[in-house]
């Protein structure tokens, strides 16, 4: 307890926070506020969880100055409601409250929650820390932490909180539908082109065709152009790639209303990929409307990629999260990603991960690892259902791959997952309005 009690006090310290008395959040924090109080001399409040009937039928004891300003301390902070409970208290008593001192911050929406009432929350460490911590040394496994970080990201009570209390179309709402987000301001152009060919064709699916010979590929284009949002190309597994397949690419892009990805992944520094996009036997530049990165190399890698895509009107998804098994892409890193994102907004125009990561309504998420059936390839793959992808982790495209090509019949498996797509996104809708 007297090391947890410094560790938080340590805490406030470092963040340079003003504090004339303490508070604990009843009742795991009471002795904590206690020992701070103790050792380092500061007036202690206590809030009462309920009046006394008898006495001075206080819910505060302690001496208030009103106008004074009250640290609340807390041990594990998740939807961040203990503690905005007792910031009310005290605030009511004419006490100021401005920020809240945590052990554990469990990463569920609480900091955000407490940030939209004016209270900054610091925590001695986060849930992913710990679990970066805990993995590092061996006392947890891969699949624990992935269990943990997916249970964080799908349990985030700010964002449902949100979603419940989002009523009329407004920025950052979940009730935006694809043809509104393509009219926003803040919206990339080649965003705004995306989605409003989403909802002009009805289709939120993305084929990966993934295939090694030209002829193979451009068939998939015609036959499956009418009925998807993006082809996505691996260029460099084609055995047979000549500059006419690009061009032939482009055409059938334009004749069947579709934008191309070329799932390139870029990941060195700005001037070899400038090179990488705009050179060599691919000049993916000169085909593809659409490239991904890893933000691994820093934002030069978004300087050299974007010198060349900007001025073609081109656009870019950052890598922030992977659907293969122990990827490492996940919690800080994910969140560092997201910010390089909304850093970088006239090239980058969204991301590929598992979820929504962002609340920016114009950037686009896109996930692979999309199959009717949950299960994995035994390469590492996962995959989920179009439904769970997009209803409940809230992206906006489906990425499919093998779950489409390796039917007999590619055009009926298309229209299945097209429909499956457009109809998890319908059933979002509904849910938030
Ligand atoms: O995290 C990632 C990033 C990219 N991919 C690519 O998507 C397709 C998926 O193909 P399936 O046949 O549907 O498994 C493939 O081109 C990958 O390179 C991904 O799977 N996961």
């Amino acid at each position: 307890m007297n090391q947890v009690a410094s560790l938080l006090h340590k805490r406030a310290e470092d963040a340079g926070v003003q504090f004339d008395s303490v508070c604990g959040v009843p009742y795991t924090a009471l002795p904590l506020a206690t020992i701070i109080c103790s050792t380092k001399q500061y007036p202690m409040l206590i809030r009462r969880k309920e009046a006394k009937d008898y006495g001075t039928k206080r819910i505060i004891e302690g001496t208030i100055h009103p106008g004074d300003r009250c640290l609340i301390v807390e041990d594990v902070v998740t939807s961040g409601s203990s503690v905005l409970e007792t910031a009310e208290v005290l605030e009511k008593e004419g006490l100021k409250i401005t920020d809240a001192v945590v052990l554990m911050d469990r990463e569920q929406g609480g900091s955000a929650r407490l940030a939209d009432r004016g209270i900054t929350l610091h925590s001695v460490i986060s849930i992913s820390r710990l679990l970066d911590v805990l993995l590092k040394s061996g006392r947890i496994d891969t699949a624990t932490s992935q269990n943990v970080e997916r249970f964080v990201q799908e349990n985030n009570t700010y964002m449902s909180a949100k979603k419940s209390g989002c009523s009329a179309p407004k920025k950052g709402c979940d009730d935006l539908g694809y043809g509104a987000r393509a009219g926003l301001p803040d919206t990339h152009p080649l965003a705004a082109r995306l989605l409003k060919i989403m909802e002009d064709k009805k289709s939120n699916l993305c084929v990966s065709a993934d295939v090694t010979r030209s002829e193979e590929l451009l068939e998939i284009a015609v036959t499956l152009g009418p009925l998807i949002c993006v082809l996505k190309t691996h260029v460099d597994i084609l055995q047979d790639f000549t500059a006419d397949v690009a061009s032939n690419l482009k055409e059938l892009a334009v004749k069947h209303n579709f934008l191309v990805f070329e799932d390139r992944k870029f990941a060195d520094i700005g001037n070899t990929v400038k090179h990488q996009y705009d050179g060599g036997l691919y000049r993916i530049s000169s085909w593809a409307h659409i490239i991904n990165a890893h933000a691994l190399p820093g934002p030069g890698v978004l300087q050299g990629l974007g010198a060349v895509g900007k001025p073609l009107g081109h656009g870019c998804l950052l890598i922030a999260q992977m659907s293969s098994q122990g990827s490492l892409a996940t919690g800080d890193y994910t969140r560092a990603v997201v910010k390089m994102a909304e850093d970088h907004s006239d090239f980058v125009f969204g991301f590929i991960s598992g979820s929504k990561i962002s609340d920016k309504p114009g950037l686009v998420h896109m996930t692979p690892g999309v199959q009717m059936q949950k299960g994995g390839d035994g390469l590492g793959q996962q995959y989920s259902s179009p439904e769970d992808v997009i209803c409940t982790k809230g992206s906006d495209i489906i990425i499919v791959g093998r779950g489409i090509l390796a039917s007999p019949d590619r055009l009926r498996a298309a229209e299945e997952y097209r429909t499956a797509g457009w109809e998890a996104y319908l059933k979002r809708l509904s849910q938030a309005s």
